[in-house]
């Protein structure tokens, strides 16, 4: 028998300079659709308003101490629609991967931005994940990455990742009422008009 539930709407905006935010944001996108529900997902220069969906996961890479340009600026943007929306913050960078002395006290910090726009947008939750860390070229940065205690190569946590995936899923199926088409419709009635033109 067809259900008469419509799928719940996530919009997933992400701001990516290599990629490895990009894939991040491809992956929750996939393991909720999997889930049932109905997912756009978006770089945050084609994002489109969040208020056209239920929920929203934003997320972004961290660069040299911030977000990436424009990341921020979206969520100013609709800093008052997304705080009608549940929605869910997640950064993309070394951190969850320092070590050793320097690193813990590093691991330990929330950069002030991620704070900032958690506030703005009054993100339910918030995930710091670790990223893909490329050897640079100069030599002052590969002394600050050593020093932090960060290895290089794709650090992405993907069983963390899926398991944050899940939990938002689970919040959106216990918390969002399920939205129901109209349960009959009078087939010889073609008006659209009040009562006929969709979910209540
Ligand atoms: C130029 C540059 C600056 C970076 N600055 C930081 C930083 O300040 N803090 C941090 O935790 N990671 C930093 N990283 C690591 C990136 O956040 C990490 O490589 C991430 O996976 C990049 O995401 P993307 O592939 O989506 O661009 C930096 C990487 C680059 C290339």
């Amino acid at each position: 028998m067809a259900s008469d539930q419509t799928e719940h709407t996530v919009l997933i905006v992400y701001a990516s300079a290599a990629g490895s935010t990009a894939q991040i944001g491809e992956f929750m996108a996939r393991r909720m659709r999997d889930a049932g529900l109905h997912v756009r997902v978006e770089p945050v220069d084609r994002a489109p308003d969040p208020g056209c969906f239920e929920a929203v996961v934003l997320g972004s890479a961290i660069h040299n101490g911030g977000f990436l340009p424009g990341f921020a600026d979206y969520i100013e943007r609709y800093a008052q629609t997304l705080k009608q929306r549940p929605n869910w913050l997640f950064s993309v960078g070394m951190g969850p991967a320092l070590r050793g002395p320097v690193g813990a006290f590093f691991k330990r910090l929330t950069p002030p931005v991620v704070t900032e726009c958690r506030t703005s947008a009054a993100s339910k939750g918030y995930r710091g994940f670790a990223g893909v860390v490329v050897r640079p070229p100069e030599l002052r940065n590969r002394l600050l990455i050593r020093l932090f205690g960060c290895p290089y190569g794709d650090l992405r946590d993907w069983a963390a990742i899926t398991a944050w995936a899940d939990e938002i899923v689970s919040w959106i199926d216990d918390a969002l009422p399920a939205t129901r088409l109209p349960a009959t419709r009078d087939p010889a009635d073609t008006t659209i008009g009040e009562g006929n033109s969709g979910p209540a």
